[in-house]
């Protein structure tokens, strides 16, 4: 599979326009767009079609369900029928709502399962009130939540790149996809918490990437994403691919 179509562009902007012209300069660099919340809850499922039209290999559609499994089953089966590869779900939404989604999604759409965000530290966890046992360590938390996952059916998780290691040696089969990626060049980690560089997340295992606002906020987004590929292909060939 090429470099690119394992980097995912987060198309985090609120304008239709803005959104295409980010797919038409990035696509030969990047080869998955993701619409988020942001560009979902402004335009709709025409966000997907005028990301489709603008050249966009493969669209994922992070939406983060949440629900209860019903609602689950049909908002994940009507988002599958706009076409788009990947969809997300939130695995706090538990094994029975996850499991209804992944058997409800038609034409191929694949479900990855969000663990912990990786804005999150082990404060907020425990703030939020997550079983102490499983907030004395996020790792803890994300592979309980990769076991989930797993026995859910799903495609694979979303998890920071301090635990993908942990998730692969335990689920070897699931695909990761790791934000909260900062190369070294573009180190601030802003909301992210849970941070690691392009080579360390491949290294770690990661299958994909999502970086935004390092090409996003680049003097030269493009000369960005090329230089994040190489770094891409660099890990991958290390790990032998
Ligand atoms: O599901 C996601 O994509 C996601 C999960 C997560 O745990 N953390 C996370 O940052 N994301 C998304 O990944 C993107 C990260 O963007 P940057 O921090 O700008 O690279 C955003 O679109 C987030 O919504």
């Amino acid at each position: 599979m090429e470099v690119k179509r394992r980097l995912i562009f987060p198309l985090d902007v609120s304008s239709l326009n803005e959104a295409q012209k980010w797919v038409s300069q990035l696509k030969d660099n990047v080869g998955v767009f993701k619409i988020g919340l942001e560009l979902f809850v402004a335009h709709g499922p025409v966000a997907i079609e005028k990301v489709r039209e603008a050249g966009a290999d493969d669209i994922f559609l992070d939406l983060k369900l949440h629900d209860i499994p019903a609602t689950m089953e049909q908002a994940a089966r009507a988002a599958s029928r706009h076409g788009v590869d990947i969809l997300t779900v939130h695995m706090l939404a538990g094994r029975q709502a996850v499991r209804r989604t992944v058997e409800a999604v038609e034409g191929g759409t694949k479900v990855f399962g969000v663990t912990v965000l990786t804005s999150h530290t082990r404060a907020e966890l425990m703030e939020i009130g997550y079983a102490p046992e499983l907030s004395r360590d996020v790792k803890e938390a994300v592979l309980r939540l990769a076991n989930l996952a797993y026995r859910a059916g799903c495609h694979g998780v979303v998890c920071s790149g301090k635990e993908v290691s942990a998730v692969k040696e335990a689920y070897r089969h699931l695909k990761t996809i790791v934000p909260g990626v900062r190369p070294e060049w573009a180190a601030d980690p802003q909301d992210q918490a849970r941070v690691v560089t392009p080579a360390e997340a491949i290294l770690n295992g990661a299958d994909y990437l999502v970086i935004g606002r390092p090409i996003r906020q680049a003097d030269d987004p493009c000369g960005a994403a090329q230089k994040i590929l190489a770094e891409m292909k660099e890990a991958f060939e290390k790990r032998g691919f």
